[in-house]
């Protein structure tokens, strides 16, 4: 049974009032141990610890903020079968995943954002006919709040962390109390980084007890926040009166939009695991899939015939595509969209069933369902699933299917799968969504802008919009 404990001041800490959480494993359903339920007093302890670290933190060169943030990343990489067998643990992913995606990636945020830091600039205007020359500084805020979901644990976590530290504040951080081991495990990293203490702070803890305490903390002027659409929605509404600084990424129900004019073989494999990577728990994964009438057919068998190929299992095979979702109550959420289909009388073409794995009998596993709907107003094309869950539809018209794409209240990614350049550009400029993948899936690169319109949330992380959002802008005007 391990014990996790908050990370404050460079130490670790028991929950001030002694209130305790179990940590499931989906994999077995068993209780692997208990994190911190922590309180507002932890969040206050963890707030001042970033307060009294912030003025040296915000005055440390580029270069030497630089290399502690790429020595983490090289302690991340350093500890890769560690990390990704833990968090496999806690969420219940691939092994195979998490060596490959999460943990990486984990590795990459820091990287990349110690290497930012150093080429982020700022503007300068020369007020020509005033004799004045303006310029902008953008200074780190103080102390800031991320809050990162279950989904992918390290990976968001450090993708909000890294570069609020990069530009030079000191953070309150809580990973999801679904899965709080690999934020755990980064503390102890960060140290041995020689992260300085009171820079980065990890709070553990239920989002209404210890997220709230963050939100509404009165000088924790920003909120870095990845999850639910309503939860974003809570936290804005608590945000606003304090005129918080807010970045929301949220929910998703994303169309996967392919003509026949695509190349079949890339677009039927990548439209496999934009379907089910990471048991459909991405917000980025496709799972409308809206597919042209005249290939509609020989999609649908072929793509039926590979599903039914991927192995959902124990985590801890190499051979196993599909590992477990990460709680009894999200697969029983999941279970009951797979109810509410049936009910609605929308054909389910394969899957659609809990999987028992031997000698996992407790775990949370389910296998990869493909429903065929007819009517995209349909609930379980409108709300977001958020499992190993995709809906195939035919359309006729590029406008018809840029209208079913676009009917949903999210905005976050769409595919186009298409050898028509015109086309890829005409959706592209139409598609109400923040990303747009053509003839790909989830091909990331770190410097773009991230985030998603309409209730997928507000402000953009990547890149230099993340150290935008991590600093204030001040304008100095000087006349000579
Ligand atoms: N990236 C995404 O798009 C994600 C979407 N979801 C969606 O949200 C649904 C609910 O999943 P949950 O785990 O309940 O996500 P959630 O939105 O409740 O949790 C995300 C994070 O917010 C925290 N949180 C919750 N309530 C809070 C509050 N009042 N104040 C501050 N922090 C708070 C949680 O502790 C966690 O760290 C899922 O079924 C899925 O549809 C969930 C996770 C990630
Ligand atoms: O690649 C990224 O930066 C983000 C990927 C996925 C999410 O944000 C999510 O599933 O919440």
């Amino acid at each position: 049974m391990e014990t996790i404990q908050n990370y404050i001041n460079g130490s670790f800490h028991d929950p001030i009032n002694g209130d305790w959480l179990d940590n499931y494993c989906p994999v077995d359903g068993s209780v692997t141990g208990k994190l911190p339920n922590s309180s507002a007093e932890d969040v206050e302890n963890a707030y001042i610890a970033a307060r009294s670290a912030f003025p040296s933190w915000s005055q440390t060169p580029l270069d030497e903020r630089s290399r502690i943030l790429i020595r983490i990343s090289e302690l991340l990489e350093s500890k890769l079968q560690d990390l990704a067998e833990a968090e496999s643990v806690d969420n219940g992913k691939p092994v195979t995943l998490a060596k490959t995606i999460d943990i990486p990636r984990a590795a990459d945020n820091f990287r990349f954002f110690g290497n930012a830091t150093t080429q982020f600039a700022s503007e300068s205007h020369e007020s020509v006919g005033f004799e004045a020359i303006n310029y902008t500084l953008r200074q780190p805020i103080g102390v800031v709040g991320c809050i990162s979901p279950w989904n992918l644990p390290l990976y968001l976590f450090t993708w909000k962390i890294a570069p609020a530290i990069a530009a030079g504040n000191c953070v309150v951080a809580k990973p999801s109390e679904v899965t709080p081991m690999t934020a755990y495990l980064l503390g102890a990293i960060c140290a041995e980084a020689g992260l300085p203490r009171g820079v980065l702070n990890i709070v553990h803890g239920s989002g209404t007890i210890t997220g709230q305490a963050i939100v509404e903390h009165p000088d924790i002027t920003a909120i870095s926040f990845t999850g639910g659409t309503e939860t974003g929605a809570h936290i804005a509404k608590l945000a606003a009166p304090k005129f918080k600084k807010l970045s929301l990424e949220l929910g998703g129900k994303n169309p996967n939009i392919i003509f026949a004019d695509c190349d079949y073989r890339n677009m039927l494999e990548t439209t496999v695991r934009s379907s089910f990577a990471n048991q459909g728990q991405i917000c980025l994964c496709g799972s409308r899939i809206f597919v042209e009438a005249s290939v509609y057919d020989k999609f649908k068998a072929d793509f039926i015939m590979r599903v039914k190929t991927l192995k959902v299992g124990d985590p801890r095979d190499k051979n196993t595509d599909i590992g477990a979702l990460v709680s009894q109550a999200h697969m029983d959420k999941v279970k009951e969209y797979i109810a509410i289909a049936k009910d609605e009388g929308h054909v389910i073409l394969c899957g659609g069933n809990q999987v028992v794995v031997n000698g996992l009998e407790n775990g949370y596993y389910l296998e990869p369902t493909v429903i065929e709907v007819t009517n995209d107003a349909c609930r379980i094309n409108q709300e977001e699933i958020f499992g190993p869950v995709v809906t195939l539809m035919p359309f006729n018209r590029e406008e018809e299917a840029l209208q079913m794409a676009n009917s949903v209240k999210y905005g976050l990614s769409a595919t186009v799968w298409t050898n028509n350049l015109n086309r890829a550009m005409r959706l592209s400029n139409q598609l109400q969504t923040g990303i747009v993948w053509v003839n790909t899936w989830m091909l990331r690169d770190l410097r773009t802008p991230f985030g998603g319109m309409k209730a997928s949330g507000i402000g953009r992380e990547g890149g230099f919009e993340a150290l935008r959002f991590f600093t204030e802008s001040k304008n100095v005007c000087i006349k000579y």
